[in-house]
């Protein structure tokens, strides 16, 4: 759906990305990963031309978007700024109806709307009201999305959404994230710096350096099969807690015990073992129940989870 091929973009004497090229698959989530610097932002205003590039070209569903008007294609991909960015004497209401007053849509649609996503973000009615100074920085930044969401685009562009937030809030954003309809029915290029983060969020992964692609795969591809030093050292610092995140109840499925007596609350076998361990952590139950694709049942408390891990870790290690 998005195509970039050998897009470069120079500031005076820094190279800022260097011959990139990648695809963005329909409905899938891209991450841009590396450190500060690495080209991430520039890469992703390229897309939706709030920077131009020197070379390369950029097609967007078989239509080259240099050969478009800016404003068309906006309309068509949503953008979340890095710092929230959102207009400070505008209020929460009409930041978000900044699209809708462009487009000229009729005040009940427009008001309809925003009352849909405020209520699917968690965001309270009366802050339509308020300025965004008035705003948490968790409640601004759902507000950046809602903004970004209101005219319903195919794409979102999201430059380190929960990068202002506490640890805390970061994590439960995150989630919340993960199960909104409205964003999995999107096409969506994310930055962020934070390698957990996009192991958490990502479909497939792109590791930068220097305005250079190191690597393009899943989460797993870049643990297991890195293409380099650089994306092996990139990850090492954190390797477990990250093979946490990637390695899913069904990996482990073969090591967990079969359950005949499942609860009410039989979750998903593609968890990671990381979030299923999150939510024995957060629960009032010391065990769990999973149920894969054939509907078997099984069941894990921490123990047994640790060790079906460290299982699947030793026969990846030496097999
Ligand atoms: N408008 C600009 N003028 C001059 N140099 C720029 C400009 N925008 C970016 N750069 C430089 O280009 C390089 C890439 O910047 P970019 O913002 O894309 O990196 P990034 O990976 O998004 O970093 P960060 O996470 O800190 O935002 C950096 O060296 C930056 O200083």
């Amino acid at each position: 759906m998005i195509e970039l091929k050998n897009v470069s973009k120079k500031f005076g004497e820094t190279l800022a990305v260097n011959q990139a090229s990648f695809n963005v698959n329909e409905k899938e989530n891209l991450i841009l990963l590396g450190t500060s610097g690495c080209g991430k932002t520039t890469t992703l205003k390229i897309i939706n031309r709030l920077i131009e590039p020197d070379e390369g070209e950029i097609i967007i569903n078989g239509k080259n978007i240099l050969a478009q008007n800016p404003e068309t294609l906006r309309r068509e991909i949503g953008y979340v700024m890095q710092n929230v960015g959102l207009f400070p004497h505008y209020t929460v209401e009409e930041n978000i109806a900044v699209v809708p007053n462009l487009l000229k849509w009729e005040r009940k649609k427009t008001i309809g709307r925003i009352l849909e996503l405020i209520k699917k973000l968690h965001l309270p009615e009366n802050c339509l009201k308020l300025f965004p100074h008035q705003l948490s920085g968790g409640q601004q930044q759902r507000v950046g999305l809602a903004r970004a969401l209101v005219a319903n685009p195919p794409i979102l562009l999201m430059d380190e959404p929960f990068g202002a937030l506490d640890n805390v809030t970061r994590a439960s954003i995150q989630l919340e994230f993960k199960k909104l309809d409205e964003l999995k029915r999107k096409t969506i290029v994310m930055v962020t710096h934070d390698v957990m983060e996009a192991f958490e969020l990502a479909d497939r992964i792109c590791l930068m350096d220097k305005g250079k692609i190191m690597q393009i795969g899943t989460p797993k591809d870049l643990l297991y099969k890195p293409a380099n030093n650089f994306v092996k050292k990139f990850l090492d610092g954190q390797r477990l807690a990250l093979e946490f995140k990637v390695i899913s109840i069904n990996d482990i499925w073969n090591s967990l015990a079969p359950s005949s007596k499942a609860n009410n609350q039989v979750i998903s076998s593609e968890l990671s073992v990381w979030n299923a361990m999150e939510q024995l952590r957060s629960g009032a139950n010391e065990e769990i129940f999973f149920s894969n694709t054939k509907n078997e049942v099984k069941s894990a408390d921490f123990t047994q989870l640790t060790v079906a891990f460290n299982l699947y870790k030793d026969s990846t290690e030496h097999g």
